[in-house]
């Protein structure tokens, strides 16, 4: 046991709890802890806060680990658990991704029709998320999006209540909180997942050797060699949470992407698949070549690799 609880820091919605829950339990069966090896510390982040507005357009995902950050920085907690498709490419050099628990599925559900074609003419997807807009009107553009925010049981709500026809939940989060019975799993390469869709990471101080030697035990290779190329590609991309963008990656030594990038609308789009060894410039050399073929519809909202 360590020496004094470890404090776990989490957004208090039910997934984020659920998902602090899983990261618990396997931390404590890897090292042998009870349950009070750990406490579990939960906060209401700022994009829980905002619920009116798509989050792209009040300050982006670090808004969901705003607090979290404070807090590990100020050593109020130990560690933080975050859906990695929520965390920021570029990340403070105090920080570190200590663990990358096994990826769960990866694919959007489809909740209110039972497939793409069978969605009525005209009928309103609710989605904030870019990806999930440009994804379905570019292959249903008779489609109309609704802005649709909130947790994954506000959202099922808002559909029961009329608000939208459809909507689009990830697989990942729908599992987690024990809801798998709804909707209809799209697959790939139809449709294409979030970077880091169905990963959940934990990170630390960078210099708390403690927290991270205890971390590692729990770290999960193959996704880690999965999420790491994906968030590569994102930085290579210049992408941020306006930009439409999906990819879908198999492997782990060696990893085959295959990536979409979108103009908001869907009208336009461009991509491109490549197989290359996980560590390996891989990820850049696509970004590149995606950004040297885009047409400038999609181009303008990837600003390419940091300088
Ligand atoms: N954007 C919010 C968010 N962040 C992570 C998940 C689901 C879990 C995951 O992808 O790991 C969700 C909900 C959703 O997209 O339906």
């Amino acid at each position: 046991m360590p020496a004094k609880p470890l404090k776990l820091g989490t957004r208090r919605s039910p997934l984020a709890m659920a998902q602090a829950h899983e990261a618990r339990d396997r931390l404590c069966r890897a090292h042998g802890w009870t349950e009070d090896a750990i406490e579990i510390v939960p906060v209401l982040a700022s994009g829980d806060k905002v619920q009116d507005r798509p989050l792209a357009d009040i300050g982006g995902k670090a808004l969901w680990t705003k607090e979290l950050d404070g807090w590990l920085h100020d050593g109020s907690i130990d560690f933080a658990v975050h859906s990695m498709k929520d965390v920021e490419t570029i990340r403070p050099e105090w920080l570190t991704i200590a663990a990358l628990l096994p990826r769960a599925d990866v694919r959007d559900v489809l909740v209110g029709a039972r497939s793409i074609a069978a969605i009525p003419p005209g009928a309103r997807i609710g989605t904030s998320a870019p990806r999930r807009a440009a994804q379905m009107l570019n292959i249903r553009p008779d489609l109309t999006i609704v802005g649709f925010r909130g947790n994954v049981a506000t959202r099922l709500a808002k559909l029961q209540a009329g608000e939208a026809d459809v909507t689009l939940l990830a697989a990942a989060g729908l599992e987690r909180l024990g809801q798998t019975g709804v909707g209809t799993a799209l697959d790939a390469p139809e449709w294409l997942p979030a970077p880091a869709q169905g990963a959940i990471g934990i990170e630390c101080r960078t210099d708390d050797a403690m927290t991270r030697r205890a971390l590692s035990a729990i770290d999960h290779a193959p996704t880690r060699a999965q999420v790491a190329a994906e968030r590569a590609l994102l930085l290579a991309l210049g992408g941020n949470c306006h930009s439409p963008i999906a990819v879908w990656t198999q492997g782990s030594d060696e990893v085959t992407m295959t990536v979409r990038l979108y103009s908001p609308d869907g009208l336009v789009r461009t991509g491109g698949e490549a197989t290359f060894p996980a560590d390996s410039n891989g990820p850049a050399e696509l970004a590149a070549r995606l950004l040297s073929d885009a047409p400038e519809a999609v181009a303008v909202h990837f600003s390419g690799p940091p300088a």
